[in-house]
């Protein structure tokens, strides 16, 4: 990409817009994933910015967290560790009770033993909106002594919660520029205006 004079994170205006309503998240990032060259684009991104001793393990928050978490794992060369939505592992658990953007009580489940204590964990998801969810990842891996190596995701808003998150622990996301993240903060790309389905 030597030549390349898009802006470096062109492959947000890839996002689909909600089309069905209040129920659902206000985009879609997973439209973006369907472009190879921009889901590797991505994934390049929101590791780059981690050296290979910085982190021992990655995790992914059930169920859109598992698409880029994995793939970081790879990238990294490292183990991924599901974080699943509550009621799913077949073995014993530590689980977390929280809201989200959803305001519907929600629960997430690792297994126990899901590490060794002081192992630096990479958590990586798809969105933060209300940090709900990235919370309660937090606090089950701290729970079992993990360290949070940092924190990995598409778009973070600059929330009450997700401002909490970034100034506690190493935060990246693909958005690079002010206007971006502010068009993510208001819930409306102009991307939306011209987006258009394959
Ligand atoms: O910051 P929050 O308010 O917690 O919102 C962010 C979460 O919401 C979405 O998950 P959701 O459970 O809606 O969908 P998914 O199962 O498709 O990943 C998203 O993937 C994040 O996990
Ligand atoms: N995938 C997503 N897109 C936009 N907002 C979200 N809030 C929670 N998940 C989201």
């Amino acid at each position: 990409m030597a030549n390349d004079k898009r802006d470096p994170d062109w492959y947000l205006a890839l996002m689909a817009p909600n089309t069905k309503g209040p129920e659902f998240s206000w985009l879609d990032p997973t439209a973006m994933y369907r472009n190879a060259e921009a889901f590797q684009q991505c994934v390049a991104d929101l590791t780059k910015a981690f050296k290979p001793d910085e982190v021992d393990l990655v995790a992914g928050i059930d169920a859109t967290g598992f698409i880029l978490g994995g793939a970081i794992a790879c990238h990294l060369k490292k183990g991924f560790l599901a974080i699943r939505k509550y009621g799913h592992l077949c073995v014993d658990v530590d689980d977390v009770r929280f809201k989200d953007y959803s305001k519907k009580e929600k629960r997430l489940e690792i297994r126990k033993d899901a590490f060794k204590p002081g192992t630096k964990v990479l958590i990586v998801d798809q969105w933060i909106e209300t940090g709900g969810n990235m919370g309660a990842a937090v606090e089950l891996v701290e729970r079992q002594q993990g360290i949070v190596a940092g924190i990995a995701c598409v778009c973070i808003e600059e929330t009450e919660g997700g401002k909490r998150l970034m100034e506690k622990y190493k935060c990246v996301s693909s958005v690079v520029s002010r206007e971006i993240q502010d068009q993510v903060n208001a819930k409306n790309l102009e991307s939306f205006k011209t987006y258009k389905p394959l």
